[in-house]
């Protein structure tokens, strides 16, 4: 049989571990198989591992050590290694890192047993101490889902006599449950909401494509609020049907509980959750679940594309055009590409769902690559927004105040009717500048290029770049004259300032990241505005991401123009992406919706396009631009971000991966830089970037590859290569 090694054979095995390449070993008693995870000695240690093929050679055989152990998982199979291996090398990754990202499970090869959870237990302990309060809460948090001590210490933030004084008056429950139990299965033959309108030919072509099987990618394109969620969930339990697995990615899978309560009502149960916020005990579930072909619906964000999945029958990236997907730390990818790259190589349906898609989806189907559907209108009574701009120029407001006052006019009118208003402002925190009234210096941080940030609920500076806090300082740090430290523009927290003065009566909720201790507390939020908790919202851009707020008829936008500043060659693309997405908050039941847009520039021909309503011209002209420019989609980049301690060393560096460019001109591609990155300094690291550009068709990998190997890299120099750069500092 293929892929069988017989004990003592060399075998291929490769590694977590930053090697760089795969390693021989010997099979071990029994043998072993192709994909099979392993655990073996490297030096002192022992390491995880994947057999990934025959023997590589140039080691003396003599040396070569036995396998450890074969584990007790589904070996890997042979399309997650060639999808490993495509991604490792278009991303220009290496191999030990793509195999990271598909083991990000804890215990992987820990024989089934059981293990002491704890979950609520019915009553109420008579001593009610601060610490068992905080322990009650973190499981009712979880619902009934059981939590490791160790993860409720960490969360409670208590010690472990607190837990078991509360299993002792009852009030917390320690059994000892088996691990990795099935997941509930769905049932695709529920009745679900009949689909109307555009809707039912978009649901019917998408369920022929899964029922025939095989690779495509569709891209469902519907305007906000037009049932794009109803329509893929059809394709999805036409996909479970086929007794295939489903995988749904969705920009803050975190943050919402209605996409799971939905897919509840359609199926009958509700999907496997994979993202940051679940526990290591469901991760280790999850991750052997969906090996075993037992989790037959998945929802994630992007890293669960390298879950071990038995039979992938779809992909879904909802929300497409969002700017999460791109991974910008680690291993450099675009969970939309990678998406596409594995259900070519599984043979399965990939849908693109998106209001405002990327200009790539666009182009691609423009091209004839992905098939194209449309949802022209919103579903029922709803209709779209009315959007229009205030001109911020005619309006004279103080430098402290940022609603004008149409926008506060409207904002009145509509939590008279009993509706909600939602003031979008994309910045976080109290202020984006504090600077010294006496000599104008800004705070900026110690460790990098940037201003720190007032955020007033945690009483501190903070850098949006490293994380690093300091307290607000009472004299200046350059000048040192005291009091006169002062904050400069808007943030959510300096709006809602605003907002509580100007609205004394109205109940106002902050949405924005920080201001939450979990995910799991502003997903709470978001629930209780939906339904009906607060008048008035003010959040970043947390709020456009597909949420449903019933009752939203009105969005302020603080400052349309904010995007539009710098020279991202996406920033019309995003900024139109952006405001159409919040608008697309307002009016989705049977009030219609008004979107104002504040700016000082009405007339810039992005917020006209916004403004103006078509989307098709919008794209068209943005696409010939590029065209023109021969930049993605129709031209290939590569970001090339160095970063050292020695500002000379970088720059140095820089120069000569320019001046040896040899390996690029050869197949056509151009090199620009080095210069400093727009984000010069970033933790001590001084950071110089390069760009290539190339013809949509050039090698650019291979290329890309031969000419950094041309040099040796300093020790402490880092190089990052970024394909198809979405972010430019
Ligand atoms: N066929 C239908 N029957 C009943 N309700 C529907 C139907 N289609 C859509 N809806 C409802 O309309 C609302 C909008 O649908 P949905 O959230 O799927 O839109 P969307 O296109 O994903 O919007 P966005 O891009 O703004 O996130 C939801 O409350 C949804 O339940
Ligand atoms: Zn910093």
């Amino acid at each position: 049989m293929t892929g069988q090694f017989a004990e003592g054979a060399l075998v291929g095995v490769l590694t977590t571990q930053p090697l760089g390449r795969v390693l021989d070993y010997r099979a071990p008693e029994g043998g072993c198989a192709l994909g099979d995870f392993v655990e073996v000695p490297l030096g002192p240690r022992r390491v995880l591992g994947v057999v990934w093929g025959g023997p590589q050679g140039g080691f003396d055989p003599a040396k070569c050590r036995p396998i450890g152990r074969v584990l007790d998982a589904p070996p890997m199979r042979d399309e997650m290694r060639a999808f490993l291996a495509r991604a490792a090398d278009y991303t220009l990754t290496p191999l030990p890192a793509m195999l990271r990202l598909a083991t990000r499970a804890p215990g992987l090869g820990d024989p089934p047993a059981t293990r002491r959870v704890y979950r609520l237990g019915g009553d109420v302990p008579a001593r009610a101490t601060e610490a068992r309060l905080r322990v009650l809460d973190v499981l009712r948090a979880y619902g009934g889902a059981a939590v490791t001590l160790a993860e409720l210490l960490a969360e409670a933030g208590v010690g472990a006599s607190v837990v078991k004084g509360l299993v002792k008056t009852g009030a917390v429950v320690e059994e000892d449950a088996p691990r990795d139990l099935p997941y509930p299965p769905l049932n695709p033959d529920r009745q679900g909401p009949r689909l109307m309108g555009d809707q039912v030919m978009a649901g019917d072509a998408l369920v022929a494509a899964v029922a025939m099987g095989g690779y495509g990618t569709t891209l469902l394109k519907g305007v906000t609020g037009s049932g794009k969620t109803e329509v893929y969930l059809e394709a999805v339990a036409e996909c479970l049907r086929q007794g295939r697995q489903a995988l749904v990615l969705l920009p803050e899978i975190a943050l919402t509980a209605e996409f799971l309560e939905r897919v509840e009502v359609r199926f009958g149960a509700r999907p496997a959750e994979w993202h940051s916020g679940v526990t290591m005990t469901e991760r280790r579930r999850l991750w052997q679940m969906v090996a075993a072909g037992q989790a037959g619906f998945v929802a994630g964000a992007r890293s669960a594309l390298f879950l071990p999945f038995r039979d992938l029958g779809l992909v879904v990236v909802d929300e497409e055009h969002d700017t999460s997907y791109k991974q910008e730390e680690g291993v450099l990818y675009h969970a939309r590409d990678m998406a596409v790259l594995r259900a070519a190589i599984a043979g399965c349906q990939v849908i693109l769902a998106s209001a405002t898609p990327s200009l790539e989806s666009w182009a691609n189907a423009e091209a004839g690559k992905y098939t194209r559907l449309d949802l022209g209108a919103r579903f029922g009574v709803a209709e779209l927004p009315d959007m229009r701009a205030i001109d911020m120029r005619g309006e004279k407001l103080p430098s402290d105040r940022w609603i004008s006052e149409p926008l506060a006019r409207a904002v009145d009118a509509r939590v008279a009717a009993g509706e909600q208003a939602l003031l979008f402002l994309n910045r976080r925190g109290y202020a984006p500048v504090t600077i010294c009234r006496a000599c104008g210096h800004q705070v900026g941080c110690d460790d990098c290029d940037a201003r720190m940030v007032e955020h007033r609920f945690l009483k501190r500076l903070v850098c949006h770049q490293c994380g690093a806090t300091k307290p607000m300082p009472l004299a200046c740090p350059s000048c040192k004259v005291e009091g006169r430290m002062a904050p400069v523009g808007p943030g959510v927290e300096r709006l809602a300032e605003e907002v509580a003065a100007r609205f004394p009566t109205a109940r106002v909720a902050v949405l924005s990241s920080d201001l939450f201790g979990s995910a799991r507390a502003l997903k709470e939020q978001i629930g209780a505005i939906a339904a009906g908790g607060a008048d008035i919202i003010i959040g970043t851009q947390i709020v456009a991401k597909g949420h449903n707020f019933p009752l939203l008829t009105l969005v302020g936008v603080i400052d349309a123009d904010l995007g539009l500043q710098g020279s991202d060659l996406r920033a019309a693309e995003r900024t139109f992406q952006l405001m159409r997405q919040v608008a697309g908050r307002a009016g989705r039941r049977d009030k219609p919706g008004v979107a104002l847009l504040q700016s000082y520039q009405p007339e810039h021909p992005v917020i006209r396009a916004i403004l103006g309503g078509d989307e098709e011209a919008f794209w068209r002209a943005e696409a010939d631009e590029r065209r023109i420019a021969g930049v993605p989609p129709y031209g290939r980049m590569a970001g090339i971000i160095l970063s050292s301690p020695d500002v000379a060393q970088v720059f140095d560096f820089g120069a000569e991966l320019a001046r040896r460019d040899g390996p690029l001109r050869r197949i056509g591609a151009q090199v620009f830089g080095p210069a400093p990155a727009p984000i010069a300094r970033v933790r001590g690291r001084h950071r110089v970037r390069l760009l290539v550009k190339a013809d949509k068709g050039a090698p650019l990998q291979a290329a890309l590859a031969e000419w950094v190997a041309q040099l040796k890299q300093p020790a402490n120099l880092r190089l990052a290569i970024d394909i198809d750069p979405q972010s430019f500092l």
